[in-house]
């Protein structure tokens, strides 16, 4: 798994690859990782797919009841300390390590959370088998104040690196994009493995190859089988 954000000048980008392993399986090539939180937070998942996915829609509906308790639109750090709290608790056995982001009333916020219930608050980070790929377009292209194309961009180059540079991501890059105004998701923003379309048409008329010999056996019934003589 690779999975970056980055704070932009007006907005975050958070990016993920789709491919879902399982051991040295390729068991899903255009799984999702990006998760809703709320409309303006989102939050990429690495580790324990049932994991990530599990926490971070328990999170969604747990700050849609306190938004709504408390009248107010949700805050990120609302997410963020729920999602360290739970997985504290949890010491580790739960398989999360997120990249949270959004855009609330105090502006753009972006944090990495670990499956122990650590987080960081950095302007751009990456987690996942392919973050030490991500993390190297990171550090030699970003910049503050990134205009919102130039960040989308950053995103796709740190997750592509991760997909042709890691075992663990590949196949697509999702993103998603989030202002002061909404949240943009991106399925599929780039599809740098799909494959050509086939040059031939591998498709036979029928008795293109020649029938030699056709043999049909009857079903053999119990009291046949024992009157037959088997060489053993
Ligand atoms: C008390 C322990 O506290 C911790 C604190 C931080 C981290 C941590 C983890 C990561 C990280 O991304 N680990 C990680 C790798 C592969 C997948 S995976 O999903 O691609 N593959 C598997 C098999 O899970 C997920 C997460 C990480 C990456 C970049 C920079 C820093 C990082 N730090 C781990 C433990």
């Amino acid at each position: 798994t690779t999975i970056v954000g980055v704070i932009a000048k007006d907005c975050i980008v958070l990016g993920a690859d789709t491919r879902a392993t399982a051991g040295p399986i390729i068991a899903d090539k255009n799984c999702r990782k990006l998760h809703l939180v709320s409309p303006n937070i989102w939050c990429a998942g690495a580790g324990t797919a049932a994991d990530t996915e599990f926490v971070t829609s328990m999170i969604s509906s747990n700050v849609e009841l306190h938004s709504m308790y408390v009248n107010r639109k949700p805050r990120v750090a609302t997410a963020l300390t729920m999602l360290k709290q739970h997985l504290f608790r949890y010491q580790g056995h739960i398989g999360a390590y997120l990249v949270l982001g959004g855009y609330d009333c105090k502006g753009p916020h972006l944090f990495t959370i670990a499956a122990h219930g650590s987080s960081d608050k950095l302007p751009y980070v990456a987690l996942g088998s392919g973050s030490l790929a991500a993390i190297s377009v990171l550090e030699t292209k970003y910049k503050s104040n990134l205009e919102r194309h130039e960040a989308m961009e950053l995103v796709r180059e740190a997750i592509e690196a991760g997909i042709f540079n890691d075992l663990g991501s590949g196949s697509n890059c999702d993103l998603v994009v989030i202002d002061n105004e909404k949240a943009t998701p991106y399925r599929g923003y780039s599809k740098p493995n799909e494959r050509a379309k086939k040059e031939q048409n591998y498709k036979y008329e029928r008795g293109t190859t020649a029938v030699l010999r056709e043999d049909i056996h009857k079903f053999v019934t119990v009291e046949t089988l024992d009157e037959m003589e088997v060489d053993v």
